[in-house]
């Protein structure tokens, strides 16, 4: 489902109130609520809403846990973290216990033992089989990457783990990622995409070919779950539906 709006500041208001409603049906339904979040730029503004009235007032922060989707292999107090970027904007800030939270960093372990440790994580919170996320939070690079599924890398092929760790050579640094078939489980996942720059992905991921090697943002298709897609007009500018 696309949705449209003038501005960040309109769409990051409309993301609070769906994440508020996600959480609460959850939370009636199943007594907790599993959120995975994502870096980049692109969430600054959600978080800063969940922190604020009359958001974090309806967030049920005691049954809410707080994953990653995918991260920059650095430890937590380096600028380029997801993680650091989520507790300076909300997390330090909201009632949300700490052994809820998971950031996908650890300090002395290879990147690749931490990955199959993260995925024991996530197996032993919901069950060997079934890693149903209440929402999921993405974002999308103008390269088209989601996550930390890059074009043209290895982990766009991964069929059976749930997580993923691999050398980003172009960027220099190991990145960590929620794995597409994990995603694809998701009860829901939001897109929130900004800005001119992203304008041409945006299109090809929507409306063009199917080629998730160039625009692996097309992988994500969760098998019974809702996809929404926030934009701005700026980034919707290359569309034909609207
Ligand atoms: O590297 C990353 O980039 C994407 C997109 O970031 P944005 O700055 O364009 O919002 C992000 O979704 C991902 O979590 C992050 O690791």
């Amino acid at each position: 489902m696309l949705h449209i709006f003038e501005d960040r500041a309109e769409l990051s208001i409309a993301v609070a109130e769906l994440v508020v409603k996600k959480a609460q049906e959850a939370v009636a339904a199943t007594g907790r609520f599993s959120l995975a979040l994502t870096g980049g730029s692109s969430p600054v503004q959600l978080y800063s809403l969940l922190a604020a009235s009359p958001y974090t007032e309806q967030m049920p922060w005691a049954d809410t846990y707080i994953f990653w989707g995918d991260e920059r292999w650095v430890p937590l107090t380096d600028e380029k973290s997801n993680a650091k970027m989520a507790f300076d904007t909300f997390l330090s800030k909201v009632p949300v216990p700490q052994n809820q939270i998971f950031p996908m960093w650890e300090a002395d372990m290879e990147p690749e033992a931490f990955a199959q440790k993260y995925e024991q994580t996530l197996k032993e919170h919901f069950g060997q089989s079934a890693p149903q996320f209440d929402l999921i939070l993405l974002g999308m690079g103008d390269d088209g990457h989601t996550a930390s599924l890059f074009p043209h890398t290895e982990v766009l092929k991964e069929q059976s783990s749930w997580v993923k760790a691999y050398y980003l050579t172009p960027q220099s640094m190991f990145r960590v990622t929620l794995t597409a078939p994990l995603i694809n489980q998701s009860k829901a996942v939001v897109f929130m995409t900004f800005g001119e720059n992203k304008a041409p992905a945006l299109a090809e991921v929507l409306e063009g070919e199917r080629n998730v090697e160039e625009y692996p943002s097309q992988l994500i298709q969760p098998v019974s779950g809702e996809v929404h897609w926030f934009v701005d007009e700026k980034a919707a500018a290359g569309l034909k539906n609207k």
